[in-house]
């Protein structure tokens, strides 16, 4: 797993954003958050506080409004839309509460597809696709089409295309929002594997178990800004 940060020896470096929508919603002011490589952050707040918003400031999914966004010594804000799409496929992983697979591709392609998108060879990315899936318990699954998979196996499907190109960060929105209370907890304790192996992972959620559990800092956000943070002890 890549543990390397930049030259700062930080993997994540926010400073000082804000953003601000064309309707004139403030959605983050002012906020500064740093990530060491190895680190779990667990990003918690109530509804509407900002969460999405600065997961998707750190992925270059949008751009601030101000502050600077520099994530594995790449200053995204240098980057124009090829070189952030470049940046989302090779450097990130991203987990989501609904899965976000492709309905119409099985399992193994979904996963596959990520990394000829980042531009590994169809038949050495499949190959590839198939270890993850094994590593990650559904490569009995790899045949399977995501309506005929639960919860837990998408997520872990989703979680293995996420991994395919071994990525710097792994950032997660709600991963468990969408799933019963034992699949919940069987996501967390793959997230919390694969940080102990040395994944650096951004969590935003609202599941104080997947905090809990997985996280080695917890943020507190409330209103676009950071209001607290605490160190955590991982329990496994
Ligand atoms: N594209 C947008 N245009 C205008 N306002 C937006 C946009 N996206 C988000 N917002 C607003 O920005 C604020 C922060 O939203 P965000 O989705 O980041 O919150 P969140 O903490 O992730 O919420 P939740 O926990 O409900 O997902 C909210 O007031 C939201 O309505």
């Amino acid at each position: 797993m890549p543990l390397e940060g930049d030259e700062s020896g930080q993997i994540v470096s926010l400073t000082d954003l804000c953003k601000e929508f064309p309707d004139g919603t403030r959605a983050l002011s002012g906020v500064s958050l740093h990530i060491r490589p190895g680190e779990a952050v667990a990003v918690m707040g109530p509804s509407g506080c900002g969460k999405s918003t600065l997961l998707n400031l750190v992925a270059g999914v949008d751009r601030p409004t101000s502050g600077s966004v520099v994530v594995h010594d790449e200053d995204l804000s240098q980057l124009n839309e090829t070189g952030l799409a470049l940046f989302r496929r090779r450097r990130i992983g991203m987990v989501f509460q609904f899965f976000n697979l492709l309905e119409d591709l099985p399992a193994l392609d979904n996963v596959a597809l990520a990394g000829q998108l980042a531009g590994v060879p169809t038949a050495q990315a499949r190959q590839r696709a198939r270890e993850r899936l094994t590593e990650l318990g559904v490569g009995d699954r790899a045949d399977a089409y995501p309506a005929t998979l639960s919860g837990g196996e998408r997520q872990r499907v989703a979680v293995a295309r996420a991994l395919m190109n071994e990525p710097a960060l792994l950032l997660a929105d709600e991963p468990t929002g969408a799933l019963d209370s034992a699949s919940g907890a069987q996501v967390a304790d793959l997230l919390l594997a694969l940080n102990q192996r040395g994944q650096t992972l951004l969590l935003v959620t609202h599941d104080q178990m997947l905090a809990e559990r997985v996280a080695t800092r917890v943020v507190e956000l409330a209103d676009g800004a950071i209001i607290g943070e605490r160190v955590l002890e991982q329990t496994a």
